[in-house]
């Protein structure tokens, strides 16, 4: 028996950061993705390939004492396998960069999620994205949940840490250039770096707080109006803010300059620190954005907004 799916990665559009405090965010899926074949054996034992290692235990193993970056797959297939006899082998092929803000281990955790379990029956979307959360705080504990909410249903979907998610209907036709300045960055040091801001400047940071949320209830009307322009001049406020709280750096200001020159606006994503930035573009400045990376041998690709999340073979 042998159950097969993928998840897209995503980009946090705006929010990010401000999202920790109760501001709304706004994030999309992008057509990068992780596909995760599994396949149930006859030995008994949980088998996980991927290009970045394999690891190969016995189901009953003690969750907490296994250290692997592989450790959501075991997890998932441990808890899928439960009483049956055999085990079961996983692929994992993917082609979205790890550990730079765009999800990789969400998409991980919803393909793996729904590969898996698809081997003993068939779940439903919410029930998968449960499962895929589960699977992702045995690696991050903290996570919120938006990632993997946006890789499983895709599309633009807005976030706030009270009322969930939102999908947003209008269907804007841009494309990102996401530019890597292949820093890794640990976002849960990140995080604690804008926390230490917050409690030196608690009153700037409460008028940014304002700031933010005014901002992403204007990109909500604006991304109805497929207002491309806008929303560039949008992403430039952003970026300020985030400058603002210390998540910048010299090689990320660099990289915003660069996309700033053709895009119609170019914004870190994610935690900052490293990672990557995006420009946001449409088809007459598209190839001129992405020339301005590469003249400074910048590692660059075009990406779009991926509408189907989760999917399953
Ligand atoms: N190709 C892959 N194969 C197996 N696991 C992966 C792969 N890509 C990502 N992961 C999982 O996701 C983790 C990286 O997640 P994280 O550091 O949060 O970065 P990102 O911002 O890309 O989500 C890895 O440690 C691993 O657990
Ligand atoms: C900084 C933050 O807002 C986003 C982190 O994004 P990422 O892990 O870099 O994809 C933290 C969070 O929302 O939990």
């Amino acid at each position: 028996m042998k159950s097969k799916a993928s998840a897209p990665a995503k980009v946090i559009l705006f929010g990010e950061h401000f999202v920790v405090y109760g501001v709304k965010a706004i994030l999309c899926a992008i057509n990068k993705r992780i596909t995760v074949t599994a396949e149930t054996i006859e030995e008994n034992k949980i088998s996980i390939k991927s290009n970045i290692g394999n690891l190969e235990l016995e189901p009953g193993g003690e969750i907490t004492e296994i250290n692997s970056p592989l450790k959501p797959f075991y997890y998932l297939a441990n808890k899928m396998i439960r009483s049956q006899k055999g085990g079961i082998q996983i692929n994992v092929e993917s082609d979205i960069p790890l550990g730079v803000g765009l999800g990789s281990s969400s998409a991980c955790c919803v393909a793996g999620a729904a590969a898996i379990s698809g081997l003993f029956k068939k779940i439903s979307k919410e029930a998968i994205l449960e499962l895929a959360i589960e699977a992702e705080k045995t690696i991050f504990e903290n996570t919120s949940g938006a990632d993997c909410t946006v890789c499983t249903y895709g599309g633009i979907m807005e976030y706030d840490k009270k009322n969930g998610f939102s999908k947003i209907e209008s269907e804007p036709n841009f494309h990102l250039v996401i530019a890597n300045s292949k820093i890794e960055h640990s976002t849960k040091s990140v995080v604690e770096g804008v926390k230490e801001f917050k409690e030196r400047n608690e009153n700037t940071f409460s008028t940014l707080c304002k700031k933010e949320s005014k901002l992403v209830e204007d990109v909500l009307e604006l991304l109805k109006e497929n207002n491309i322009s806008e929303l560039g001049n949008k992403i430039t406020k952003n970026q300020e803010y985030l400058e603002t709280i210390g998540i910048s750096n010299d090689k990320l200001r660099k990289m915003v300059q660069i996309g700033q020159n053709k895009s119609f606006g170019t914004k870190i994503t994610g935690a900052g620190g490293g990672g990557c930035v995006f420009a946001l573009t449409d088809e007459s400045n598209l190839e001129e954005t992405m020339n301005q990376f590469k003249d400074e041998n910048i590692d660059c690709f075009s990406v779009k907004i991926d509408f189907k999340g989760l999917d399953t073979f």
